[in-house]
């Protein structure tokens, strides 16, 4: 999935109270690449993203995934989008604790009436990418941490989507979860975007877009050594400074 984002902003609140949440944004991402999304707390990482997966609509400019204009299509539309091509990791993994792991995995695919073809195939090949078989019939309640974060993860990808954990991961359940996600990017050409706030999640990414102030402040590109790139995005976030903890509205 190629995304291009052209001259995107949006405002939150209206005239005085208005909070530009992202201000003039481009940014596009070939299929295949893995994405970070950092900068200060209130920088608009989160307003890009929801922007991207079509949850808002800018106020201005064009979102194209695949060349198709996001801000062109119906709700209806965007929703069908939505659940075909993007997954989400939440930090609170939202698994489903009356449905068993298998269940849980294929949720997205049964609520999309996929055939029952299609939901075994898919699985098994997720089964055999992230080497889960043995937990297919467990209850979610028997799961640790590190397992109901790969099992979020396998669900998010079962219709080889886009990926967005939002929310910070212990740093184990973090490590584990990030590995996945690379052998799948790589593996699966998979297109992923994330925001976070961690340098070492962020090491994992092909490339780090910084942004500040609704704006995109800076970019790195990771050669492939990741302690390097590790190093790198530190010293970005400390050129970028803290930023603003809370939200001043503009021409107050
Ligand atoms: N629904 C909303 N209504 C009003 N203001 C909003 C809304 N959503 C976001 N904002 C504001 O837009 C700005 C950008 O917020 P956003 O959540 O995108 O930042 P962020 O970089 O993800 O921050 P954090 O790292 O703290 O999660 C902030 O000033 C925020 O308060």
């Amino acid at each position: 999935m190629q995304i291009i984002v052209e001259n995107i902003a949006k405002d939150y609140g209206k005239k005085r109270n208005a909070v530009h949440a992202i201000k003039d944004v481009s940014l596009e991402v070939s299929a295949g690449e893995f994405v970070g999304i950092m900068g200060p707390s209130g920088a608009g990482k989160t307003s890009l993203l929801d922007l991207i997966s079509s949850n808002e609509r800018p106020d201005h400019g064009r979102i194209l995934i695949d060349g198709i204009d996001l801000t062109k299509q119906h709700d209806r539309t965007l929703a069908k989008y939505r659940r075909n091509k993007m997954g989400f990791i939440y930090q609170s993994f939202e698994l489903l604790d009356s449905l068993n792991v298998k269940e849980n995995i294929i949720l997205p695919l049964v609520l999309n009436h996929a055939s029952k073809n299609l939901i075994e195939q898919r699985f098994q090949h997720l089964n055999q990418l992230l080497n889960i078989s043995e937990l297919a019939d467990r209850s979610i309640d028997d799961l640790s941490l590190g397992q109901r974060q790969l099992i979020a993860a396998a669900r998010a990808l079962i219709n080889s989507p886009e990926i967005e954990p939002t929310g910070s991961l212990d740093s184990n359940s973090a490590t584990i979860l990030l590995n996945y996600m690379q052998l799948i990017n790589q593996k699966e050409n998979t297109t992923i975007m994330m925001a976070t706030h961690d340098a070492f999640t962020a090491s994992y990414c092909s490339r780090v877009v910084f942004i500040k102030d609704g704006a995109i402040f800076s970019e790195i590109v990771n050669s492939g050594q990741r302690e390097d790139f590790f190093e790198q995005v530190i010293n970005m976030q400390r050129t970028i400074g803290g930023g603003s903890y809370f939200n001043v509205p503009e021409n107050n």
